[in-house]
């Protein structure tokens, strides 16, 4: 799929093997300004090691990949100042109060502090943080983390986002706003590189969806496209579809039956 705006991804034939086991196996993607991809795939697919790869953060793979039109491999890290990236397991930083988390990622990414340290203290206050600017985030929620961790990828204001199971722990409300925010920055020109399991979501705010089996893309459109493709009607049936998976309810039942054996059965 194509849109008028900046190339700001391009994958080409990429390949990462583990060992002797291939994770990815030839992905081509273009990605342009504006876009919101969801990237999706059952566990294992490869959805995180193809975000590390482009953020420069796991060597090994083969093939191309440009980042705002610069190849990676060329040695300048400059790119990596535009982006923004929320992982899915954060390594927290539980010593440090929240101000002090921000204002060190921000001037990781070139801010000067006070102005890390002023607009952080806004933006959390804007996620009804205002009370614990100052507490460690070892006594904070999931939740309440994952807020820190959202405006810590947002706070310099990235042109590209790479988000992995970015909501986690938010609770509806919080949700809310999180999905309306990215759908203006989206709207505003940056992109976005959404990668979740939660199906309903992903359909609703990706623009444009990529389903990757095993280190290979097997889908890629808009959530129209996909049902067009499979006949299938929520996101979630098209993922069981697509994935070949039809077995839900006899591995629960052979689950079940596990769990309920009593002492000494076999
Ligand atoms: N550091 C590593 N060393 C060896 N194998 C790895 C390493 N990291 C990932 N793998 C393997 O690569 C494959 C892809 O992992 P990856 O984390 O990219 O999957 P994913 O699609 O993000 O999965 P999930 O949805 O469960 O987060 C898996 O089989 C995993 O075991």
């Amino acid at each position: 799929m194509k849109s008028t705006g900046e190339k700001v991804l391009s994958l080409r034939n990429l390949t990462m093997n583990y060992g002797s086991k291939q994770v990815l196996r030839g992905i081509d993607l273009e990605v342009y300004q504006g876009q919101i991809i969801g990237y999706i795939g059952p566990n294992g697919a490869g959805k995180s090691t193809t975000v590390k790869i482009m953020l420069g953060l796991i060597d090994g793979y083969k093939g191309e990949v440009e980042v705002f039109g610069q190849n990676i491999a060329s040695g300048d890290p400059t790119y990596k100042r535009r982006i923004g990236y929320v992982p899915e397991n954060a390594e927290a930083y539980d010593n440090l109060t929240a101000s002090e988390y921000l204002t060190f990622t921000g001037e990781l990414y070139g801010m000067d502090r006070n102005h890390a340290e002023e607009k952080a203290v806004r933006l959390m206050k804007e996620f009804d943080l205002g009370d614990v600017i100052h507490t460690r985030l070892s006594s904070f929620s999931k939740g309440m983390k994952q807020k820190v961790l959202i405006i810590s990828s947002l706070l310099h204001d990235p042109d590209l986002l790479f988000l992995d199971e970015p909501l986690s722990g938010l609770d509806a409300n919080s949700m809310m706003i999180i999905r309306e925010v990215l759908s203006q920055l989206a709207a505003q020109g940056k992109t976005i590189f959404y990668s979740s399991h939660i199906m309903d979501l992903v359909e609703k705010i990706s623009t444009r969806i990529v389903l990757i089996v095993k280190g290979k893309v097997v889908a890629d459109g808009s959530f129209e496209e996909l049902q067009a493709l499979s006949e299938e009607g929520t996101l979630a049936e098209i993922f069981n579809q697509l994935t070949g998976f039809t077995e839900h309810r006899s591995i629960a039942e052979k689950f079940v039956s596990i769990v309920r054996e009593e002492d000494g059965d076999a």
